[in-house]
């Protein structure tokens, strides 16, 4: 393999891997490792010799997992590291090479992010140890939406808040939002144009891109806000905090863990974060499952049409992440909701693009185009580190 560099994208309870090369044809090798710290932790992946693996992790945490992944890519040479990190706050712009000052500041927007930051500094931290010697590199999630403008990022409140404490919106999933942004340049015939992006996995937000740049989008300040997602409740109203702590004297923590942890489709169905175990118990009419689907397509609907504001025109919609590649029937129940758009799908088309396909999913009957973008956050994490590399080789030369 050319030159390939490792991804690390560590998660709340996962660490998904890939071994990028150089050459963009070239196959990767690439895995995750699942349900950290559960009794059912597990990596599965594909090893150096091509050969499909999975086997129990057994209880391992972070770093355990990364040895374990780095195991599996025995006899491979990675020439850098790049990381996705969540949260980089006004100070983190774009991609950054990874210093111990560098690794204290993302610790001080930890706070920020509690699902990720943390977890992506354990992988750093596991990965320096184990390469001392490689360039790592820091990507962030936030930098994407830097173009966004002061009426997009702004709350409504006091601008000391903003000005001495950062409080405004960063927005998240910038490396997927970027990745199926460029997509769409080459494969839409629409360059240039109005879209908005539905990132639908485990977390979930919408953006709107006017040509090539994020002007607006759904998570704020923390990746809390916006749609309902696997276990986080998306938008409530602000007014809920100060109620559950005066009337059911909450702490802060506890409403914390409610929002993040215990509520979004999880919430909602009392039954799973997961959108294809909800699907099957939908179909067994579950009550609970019935209602989470409806509530999450309503919203990300609702989330579509708001951002709408923020294009000149709408080009069309893509959907991407693991909803979003997969669930044809969540697609089509949020198209069906925005009828006022213009907004069509084929339904043999929205049926067929599952699994990883990219297509387009409308009639082509002239209106907005709807597509299927597979996300590649990791593609996008080592082409950010190979040219922040590249860039300062020319600038030591
Ligand atoms: N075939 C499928 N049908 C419906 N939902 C799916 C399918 N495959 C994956 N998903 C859903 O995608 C979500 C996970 O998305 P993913 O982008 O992989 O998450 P992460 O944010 O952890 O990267 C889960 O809700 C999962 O159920
Ligand atoms: C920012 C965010 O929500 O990330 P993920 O989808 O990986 O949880
Ligand atoms: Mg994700």
């Amino acid at each position: 393999m050319n030159d390939p560099i490792l991804v690390i994208n560590c998660g709340s309870s996962s660490i998904k891997y890939a071994l990028v090369p150089a050459a963009p044809d070239e196959s990767r090798l690439a895995g995750q490792a699942e349900r950290l710290r559960g009794v059912d932790a597990r990596l599965t992946g594909v090893d150096g010799a091509g050969r499909a693996f999975s086997r129990p992790l057994h209880g391992a945490d972070h770093s355990e997992a990364m040895k374990a992944i780095l195991e599996s890519l025995e006899g491979q040479h990675p020439v850098a590291v790049g990381h996705r990190i969540v949260h980089g706050g006004e100070r983190f712009t774009r991609a950054t090479r990874l210093d111990a000052g560098v690794q204290r500041a993302i610790e001080a927007t930890g706070a920020l992010a509690p699902l990720h930051n943390p977890a992506n500094l354990a992988g750093v931290t596991a990965t320096l140890a184990l390469f001392p010697d490689l360039p790592q590199v820091a990507v962030f999630d936030t930098a994407f939406h830097q173009t966004l403008p002061p009426r997009a990022y702004r709350y409504a409140l006091p601008e000391g808040l903003y000005r001495n404490h950062g409080i405004r919106r960063y927005g998240f999933h910038g490396s997927s939002h970027a990745h199926v942004s460029a997509r769409l340049e080459t494969v839409s015939e629409r360059p240039h144009g109005g879209w908005l992006i539905a990132h639908l996995g485990n977390g979930c937000s919408t953006c709107a891109v006017w040509q090539g740049e994020s002007v607006d989008t759904s998570m704020g300040l923390t990746p809390l806000e916006g749609l309902v997602m696997g276990t986080r409740s998306g938008d409530v109203d602000p007014g809920l905090h100060a109620h559950l702590a005066r009337q059911l004297g909450w702490s802060i923590e506890r409403i914390d863990t409610l929002l993040n942890k215990q509520s979004g489709l999880l919430g909602l169905s009392g039954l799973s974060n997961d959108m294809r175990r909800l699907e099957q118990a939908a179909a067994e009419h579950h009550s609970g499952a019935v209602l989470a689907i409806e509530v999450f397509c309503y919203r990300v609907a609702k989330s579509l049409a708001s951002l709408s504001c923020a294009l000149p025109r709408l080009d069309g919609i893509a959907f991407t992440g693991g909803i979003g590649e997969n669930a044809s029937a969540v697609r089509a129940r949020v198209i069906e909701q925005l009828p006022h758009f213009g907004l069509k799908l084929a339904a043999r088309a929205n049926a067929a693009t599952v699994g990883g396909r990219e297509g387009r999913i409308d009639p082509a009957a002239g209106g907005p185009q709807v597509w299927v973008i597979p996300t590649d956050e990791e593609g996008r994490i080592a082409e950010e580190t190979r040219q922040l590399l590249q860039e300062s080789h020319h600038d030591a030369t």
